[in-house]
C-alpha cells in the first residue's frame, strides 16, 4: 500500500524545521494505487457519501484515495470525484489549492514536491498550484487566513490577479457563510487577523461580500488589540464590528455570517457600551453598568466585557478604575442577597431601589479600602 501524509502537516513540519512557530498537527493521508474495494477488505470503514475517504482500523485517522475533481456546476455539490488505482500522486497534489499544501512525505520521510512546495516555503510565498485553485473559492479565505498565520509570506502577484478574476467573473458568489465563517473564525485566532481582512480587500472578495461594511483604521486596531489576547471567538467577532459607525453595519454583518447568537449579543452590547466600559471609575458608573447589563443575571458575560475592557481598551487604562478593583465590584455585587432586601421591603415597589442601593455601597465599601 502506498500511503503518503500530505496537506497541514507535511507543510508545518517544513515550517517547523525551518524555524517556523508552527505545530503539526492532524495527519491527513493519500493513498495511491487501491480501490474502496481493496481498502474495505483490509479493513478501513468508509466514511460520508462525497469524498472516497476511509478510516484506520486502528489509529481511527482519515485516509483518502488519490483523486483528481472537476467542478461542473457552481456551489459545493458540483464536483466530480475521480478516484481509481490508476490517479497518481501528482494528480492529486496538482487539485490541491497552494504548493506549501500540495506536498506529499513518505513514510521514510521522503518529500514528492512535483509543484515547488518547499521553495515556496523557504522563500516565503503563497502561490496557487494550478487553474484548478479557480473551482473552490473558499480557498480565497484560505489564503488570506494563511497570510495572516504565516506574517512573513507574501502571497504570489499571479495568485493575487487569479482571486481577483474569481471575483470579478462573480465565481466567489457560491460563497456559503457557515464556510466563511470557518474561515474567518480560524483567521481571527493568527497573529495578524488585519492581514486577512487586507488580502480580502485588496482581491475585492470583502467589498463583494459585505459592500456596506467599511473597515476604519479603528476597527483595524481594535481588531489587532483583540485577536492579540486569548479572548475568545465570539468576543473576537464582537470587537471586529463594534468599531463600526453604525450598529445596523454590525448587525447585518455578523447575520450574514451566521455568528453565534452569543457573538451578535456581545457585538451589540460592545456597540452601545464602548466608551462607557473604558470609563468606568466611580462605585456609581460602575453600579449603573452592572445594572444595566444585567451583572446579577449574565456574570459570564460581565466577566467577558471586563476581559475585553483590561485587555483590548487601553484608553481604560488612565486613571480609571483598575481591572482588579471592578472584578471585586462585580462578585460584591452579585452577593448581595437580594431575597433578604425583598422580605425586609415594606411594597413591592421598594424592592428594586433598595436592592440596588445596597449593590452600589457594597460596591461603595471596595473603593474606599
Ligand atoms: N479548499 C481546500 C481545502 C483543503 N485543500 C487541501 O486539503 C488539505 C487539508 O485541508 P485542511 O485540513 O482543511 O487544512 P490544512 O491545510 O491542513 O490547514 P490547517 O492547518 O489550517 O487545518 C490542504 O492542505 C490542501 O492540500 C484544498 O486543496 N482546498
Amino acid at each position: 500500500m502506498q500511503i503518503y501524509s500530505v496537506g497541514g502537516f507535511v507543510r508545518d513540519t517544513l515550517l517547523k524545521r525551518r524555524g517556523f512557530p508552527a505545530t503539526p498537527g492532524d495527519h491527513d493521508w493519500v493513498v495511491v494505487g487501491e480501490t474502496p474495494e481493496s481498502m474495505i477488505e483490509r479493513g478501513f470503514l468508509p466514511v460520508g457519501e462525497d469524498f472516497p475517504v476511509f478510516l484506520h482500523p486502528k489509529t481511527h485517522e482519515e485516509y483518502a484515495l488519490a483523486r483528481t475533481e472537476r467542478k461542473t456546476a457552481p456551489g459545493y455539490h458540483g464536483f466530480v470525484f475521480h478516484a481509481s488505482a490508476d490517479v497518481t500522486l501528482e494528480e492529486d497534489l496538482r487539485r490541491r489549492d497552494l504548493t506549501i499544501n500540495a506536498i506529499a512525505m513518505d513514510e521514510n520521510g521522503s518529500l514528492c514536491d512535483p509543484y515547488g512546495g518547499a521553495e515556496d516555503i523557504a522563500r516565503g510565498i503563497i502561490r496557487h498550484v494550478s487553474e484548478a485553485f479557480k473551482e473552490d473559492p473558499v480557498r480565497i479565505l484560505r489564503v488570506s487566513r494563511f497570510a495572516a498565520r504565516f506574517p512573513g509570506f507574501s502571497i504570489a502577484p499571479e495568485t493575487m490577479t487569479l482571486m481577483r478574476e474569481m471575483v470579478n467573473s462573480g465565481e466567489a458568489d457560491a460563497l456559503v457563510p457557515e464556510r466563511v465563517l470557518a474561515e474567518f473564525v480560524k483567521g481571527l485566532s493568527t497573529p495578524v487577523p488585519c492581514r486577512m481582512l487586507d488580502v480580502l480587500i485588496e482581491c475585492g472578495l470583502w467589498q463583494r461580500l459585505y459592500p456596506s461594511v467599511t473597515l476604519t483604521n479603528a476597527v483595524r486596531a481594535r481588531l489587532h488589540r483583540t485577536c492579540r489576547e486569548a479572548l475568545p471567538t465570539s468576543l473576537r467577532l464582537a470587537a471586529l464590528v463594534s468599531g463600526l459607525p453604525d450598529g445596523r453595519q454590525a448587525k447585518g454583518f455578523l447575520s450574514r455570517l451566521r455568528a453565534s447568537a452569543e457573538a451578535q449579543d456581545l457585538a451589540k452590547i460592545l456597540g452601545d457600551s464602548m466608551q462607557a466600559l473604558a470609563e468606568l471609575s466611580t462605585p456609581e458608573n460602575v453600579s449603573s453598568f452592572f445594572q444595566r447589563y444585567d451583572a446579577v443575571r449574565r456574570p459570564a458575560r460581565m466577566t467577558l466585557l471586563l476581559d475585553f475592557r483590561a485587555k483590548a481598551l487601553p484608553e481604560a487604562a488612565h486613571g480609571k478604575a483598575p481591572d482588579a478593583l471592578l472584578r471585586a465590584a462585580l462578585s460584591a455585587w452579585c452577593g448581595i442577597d437580594a431575597g433578604s432586601i425583598a422580605r425586609s421591603a415594606p411594597t413591592p415597589k421598594d424592592i428594586p431601589p433598595r436592592v440596588l442601593a445596597a449593590r452600589t455601597e457594597a460596591i461603595r465599601t471596595l473603593w474606599h479600602h
